[in-house]
């Protein structure tokens, strides 16, 4: 009986593998009838060498030095716009990374569910209980509430080197409007925005928040990307012309700078297209997205400071304060990802990635 019921399933077995065998087969004779129509593989253009940016030396030529003259602050002020009853995670993960690769300050603008939550994760950031959902709000007070919620912000505004919108935002329309306000100060204000998570959600409906601000920074992945070719390019997500159609994008936007996120993570500004291909690590837990934001928003702060000081000297290229960032945050998001695969192997969780990005910055770009 064992020995027919090991039979069967052994059949049963055989004919699944041969299955898999033939639908792989398949895949790969259409990947080969592929090559040799397009020449190169879609996936292979991705990764193509002569888009791989020089992230090692971006990374070098950006990051500043640790300097006794310094004070509180010169280092980077990041804002981080989100946070609601669903998700405390996402909005910790950016603004705490963005203190562990060496931002001075990170501000957490939430609901006030949220507030508390997030305070207790860190002591380190400053956390400010502004944000309002529809539920807590009678349609009578609105305006009222809204522009309070609005001027709650904008007092600090002028201090913040960049904003990043959208980490656990949540979609309640009310906070939404509110959001929309708050972007439009920033523009106002001239401080870049990265925009991240929910805020794509928000973007990709009203265009016009980021459209022609040179300062914006929209990081999907793989089905933000998806939304915003279907809404801006009116077609579907193409592979085989991934660097086109990611130019085409940003172009469309008013030239945005775009960091499409996946296998290799692209980046354009509708002039030029880079690549980061750095092996990260296989694990794709929650909050990687929400590291490389926080991550992004340093990086475009000291991209700027650096081309302010050089006078337009800089020695590395592209010279786009918004690609570095990009570039700066991808290579180092991944490269601690790997660090932290390598001792946490499947149990690795964004927090190990976190504890990872110091050392991997350091490994690069040493303090001292
Ligand atoms: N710890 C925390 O607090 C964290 C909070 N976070 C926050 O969560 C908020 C929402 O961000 P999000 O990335 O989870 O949302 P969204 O892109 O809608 O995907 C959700 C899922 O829906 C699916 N799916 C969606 N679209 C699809 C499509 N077109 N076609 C097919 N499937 C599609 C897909 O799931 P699947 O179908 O693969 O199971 C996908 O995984 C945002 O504020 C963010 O910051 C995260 O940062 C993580 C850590
Ligand atoms: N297939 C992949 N192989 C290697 N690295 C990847 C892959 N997909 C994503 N990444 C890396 O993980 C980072 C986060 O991308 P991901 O697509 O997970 O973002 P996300 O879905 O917004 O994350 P979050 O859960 O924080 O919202 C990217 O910068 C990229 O470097
Ligand atoms: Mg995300």
């Amino acid at each position: 009986m064992l020995v027919k019921h090991g039979m069967n399933h052994l059949t049963v077995l055989n004919s699944a593998r041969n299955h898999k065998l033939a639908t792989s087969l398949a895949v790969l004779r259409r990947q080969q009838f592929l090559t040799r129509v397009l020449g190169v593989r879609g996936e292979d253009r991705m990764q193509d060498p002569k888009f791989e940016a020089d992230a090692d030396n971006i990374l070098r030529a950006i990051t500043p030095v640790l300097d006794p003259t310094r004070h509180k602050g010169q280092a980077g002020k990041i804002a981080v716009i989100g946070g609601c009853r669903e998700y405390t995670g996402a909005p910790y993960f950016a603004a705490i990374s963005a203190l562990k690769i060496g931002a001075d300050l990170s501000h957490v603008f939430c609901t006030k569910d949220a507030a508390s939550v997030i305070k207790s994760y860190s002591p380190e950031l400053i956390v400010h209980p502004v944000l309002e959902e529809s539920y807590s709000v009678g349609d009578r007070d609105k305006d009222h509430i809204s522009r309070n919620v609005v001027a709650e912000v904008d007092k600090w505004m002028e201090r913040f080197d960049c904003l990043v919108v959208g980490p656990g935002l949540g979609r309640d329309p009310f906070l939404l409007d509110c959001v929309s306000e708050i972007m439009k100060q920033a523009r106002q204000s001239n401080v870049p925005i990265v925009v991240d998570g929910d805020g794509l959600f928000l973007v990709t409906n009203s265009l016009e928040l980021v459209s022609g601000y040179p300062l914006a920074i929209l990081t999907p992945n793989v089905y933000e990307y998806k939304r915003l070719v279907q809404k801006v390019l009116n077609c579907e997500v193409n592979d085989q012309d991934a660097h086109g159609q990611l130019l085409l994008l940003a172009k469309q936007i008013g030239g945005v700078t775009i960091l499409r996120k996946g296998k290799s993570d692209l980046v354009s500004d509708g002039e030029i297209v880079k690549s980061v291909s750095i092996y990260g690590s296989p694990r794709r837990c929650g909050g990687q997205g929400d590291i490389l934001s926080g991550s992004v928003a340093v990086f475009l702060s000291w991209a700027r400071q650096c081309i302010l000081a050089d006078e337009g000297n800089l020695s590395i290229s592209p010279t786009n304060p918004t690609i570095l960032g990009c570039i700066a945050g991808s290579a180092l998001l991944r490269k601690a990802a790997s660090l932290a695969f390598e001792n946490r192997k499947r149990s690795t969780l964004t927090t190990d990635i976190i504890e990872c990005l110091g050392i991997s910055l350091e490994d690069i770009c040493p303090a001292c």
